[in-house]
């Protein structure tokens, strides 16, 4: 586990108006993740790859710190066994596992996230399952909901509901691609489900084979801050509103920034 540093503090202002306010009681979604110069999150499938420069990994811990939730496809936790808890300061956040045939329950024990919750340092996973992967015994917390029939997949809203009700608020979502690819897109409503978007770009390539972030269809990023650290860039943006929709279709569907 990589050591936190002191976070640069300039940071802090420039995040500060894309992190959900403490006194927030709507829902609020912060999509964040780090890529490669060629939109790669990953260097291959299933493969642990750290692409965030010490600063900018404390400031994913700092962006944890602002959220009741974080939330990760199954195979994220199958690649990276990673530990889904804020180590910038005293605060408890809750994992959130998309996994709708219940896989993790095959891998909980030997798991940082069983760890973490055994010694004290992160709160148990709430992980989100199919009705028909329900099955009595394994002492996991989970949510239970129903994929569609013909992608096998979850609806966002559903599972964003499902989270209100159980007293979430804020939830980041740190990937993997099969995630974040399908939030960047709109819902059947036309709005997409993410508040703000925060990510880090590293000044390396990780090749073709790598786990690719790129939504099917292109769209315009808006309001658009950026901030430059020791090596690796932060572009912080939203998602909201019918304009950009418009940018993206007058750029042929080009991303600007
Ligand atoms: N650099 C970074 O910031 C990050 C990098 N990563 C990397 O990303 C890679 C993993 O990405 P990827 O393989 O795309 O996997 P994901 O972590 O996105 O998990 C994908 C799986 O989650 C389930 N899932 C996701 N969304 C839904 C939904 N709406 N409804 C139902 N099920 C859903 C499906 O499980 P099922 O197949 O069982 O149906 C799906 O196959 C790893 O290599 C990891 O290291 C991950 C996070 C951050
Ligand atoms: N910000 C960031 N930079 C990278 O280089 C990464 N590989 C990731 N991965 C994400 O962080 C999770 C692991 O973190 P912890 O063990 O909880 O500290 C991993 O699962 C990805 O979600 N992120």
């Amino acid at each position: 586990m990589a050591p936190l540093v002191p976070l640069p503090q300039d940071l802090i202002p420039f995040l500060d108006r894309y992190l959900p306010r403490k006194d927030n009681d709507d829902f609020f979604v912060t999509l964040t993740y780090a890529q490669s110069l060629d939109s790669r999150i990953s260097k291959g499938k299933g493969i642990q790859t750290i692409i965030s420069h010490p600063e900018t990994k404390t400031m994913t811990h700092y962006i944890r710190s602002h959220h009741d939730a974080i939330l990760v496809g199954i195979n994220t936790v199958l690649a990276d066994d990673p530990g889904l808890n804020c180590r910038y300061c005293d605060h408890d956040i809750r994992p959130i596992i998309i996994d709708p045939s219940f896989k993790l329950r095959t891998i909980f024990q030997r798991s940082k996230l069983h760890e973490n919750c055994v010694n004290g340092v992160g709160l148990a996973p709430l992980v989100v399952i199919d009705r028909h992967s329900l099955v009595e015994g394994h002492g996991i917390d989970t949510l239970v909901l129903d994929v569609d029939p013909k992608t096998g997949k979850f609806s966002w809203l559903d599972i964003f509901k499902a989270l209100r009700e159980k007293g979430i608020r804020s939830v980041m979502v740190e990937g993997g691609a099969t995630v974040i690819n399908s939030l960047l897109r709109r819902g059947e409503d036309g709005l997409f489900v993410v508040n703000s978007l925060i990510v880090t770009v590293a000044p390396i390539y990780l090749g073709s084979g790598g786990v690719e972030v790129s939504p099917r269809e292109g769209l315009a990023v808006e309001d658009v801050s950026w901030w430059r650290g020791k090596r690796d860039v932060v572009c912080c943006g939203r998602l909201t509103s019918e304009a950009g929709r418009l940018a993206a279709d007058e750029q042929g569907g080009e991303v600007s920034c």
